[in-house]
């Protein structure tokens, strides 16, 4: 089985490097004006090319219309769009339909009936992005570099493909891939100096302890 590592909110080539080398299988790029890793279409597609044939780029958008969506595609070419707000169901369907592209659709967890609300989204969206919910104030709906109980997802349908995200950092990653196994994990702030700033050692950081929390050489 395969096991996903996305970085996201990529900025500069060399982080964007950094995260190619240390073994990312997905890239992300944050299209919300509010977030300090927001980018321009443009940049993206200019950061990509070197990722290209070695990592899915993905384009993170929050309740994005399809003029913002069509540019996005149109400058960037990404190999999936991450859906961080609150599309609905038909919404969903009618960005996969509009592109052709798979979606990835995030969702807040704090408790275990949370994941009683992906139903309607189940055979819609082709894989699930589980983050904690965003502190209160908070303009961002994710990137804020909370965790919620990992523990949650120990229960959950094995049938649902889905990437954890929310907090991550190379000291507690270990813990996570232990308490919750999932198949892909997503990190953002956990491999920055500053807010928006992603740090090439803090990737290497985090490619090790994921490489020694699976049991595998730390060289
Ligand atoms: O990172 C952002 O600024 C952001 C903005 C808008 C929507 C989603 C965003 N980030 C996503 O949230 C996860 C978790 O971030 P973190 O590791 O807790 O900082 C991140 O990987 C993005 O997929």
């Amino acid at each position: 089985m395969t096991f996903d590592i996305k970085i996201c909110g990529l900025k500069t080539p060399e982080t964007l490097d950094a995260a190619v080398a240390g073994g990312a299988s997905h890239v992300g790029f944050i299209f919300f004006a509010k977030s300090p890793r927001n980018v321009a279409p443009e940049q993206a597609g200019a950061l990509r090319l070197a990722a290209r044939g070695k990592a899915q780029a993905v384009a993170v958008t929050v309740d994005a219309d399809d003029a913002f969506l069509d540019a996005i595609v149109q400058a960037m070419a990404p190999d999936m769009l991450q859906l961080h707000g609150k599309e609905s169901p038909e919404r969903v369907a009618e960005v996969k339909a509009r592109y052709g592209l798979p979606v990835m659709k995030a969702f807040s967890v704090s408790a275990a009936a949370d994941f009683d609300r992906i139903a309607p989204w189940r055979g819609v969206a082709d894989r699930f992005l589980f983050d904690a919910k965003p502190p209160r104030g908070s303009e961002l709906p994710g990137g804020n570099g909370v965790s919620f109980d990992w523990r949650l997802l120990a229960g959950l349908d094995p049938s649902i493909d889905y990437m954890l995200s929310g907090g991550l950092n190379a000291a507690n990653i270990g813990d996570a891939l232990r308490l919750a196994n999932p198949p892909g994990i997503d990190i953002s702030s956990g491999v920055e100096s500053a807010p928006g700033v992603k740090d090439t050692a803090l990737i290497e950081d985090f490619f090790k302890s994921v490489r020694i929390a699976r049991g595998r050489s730390a060289a």
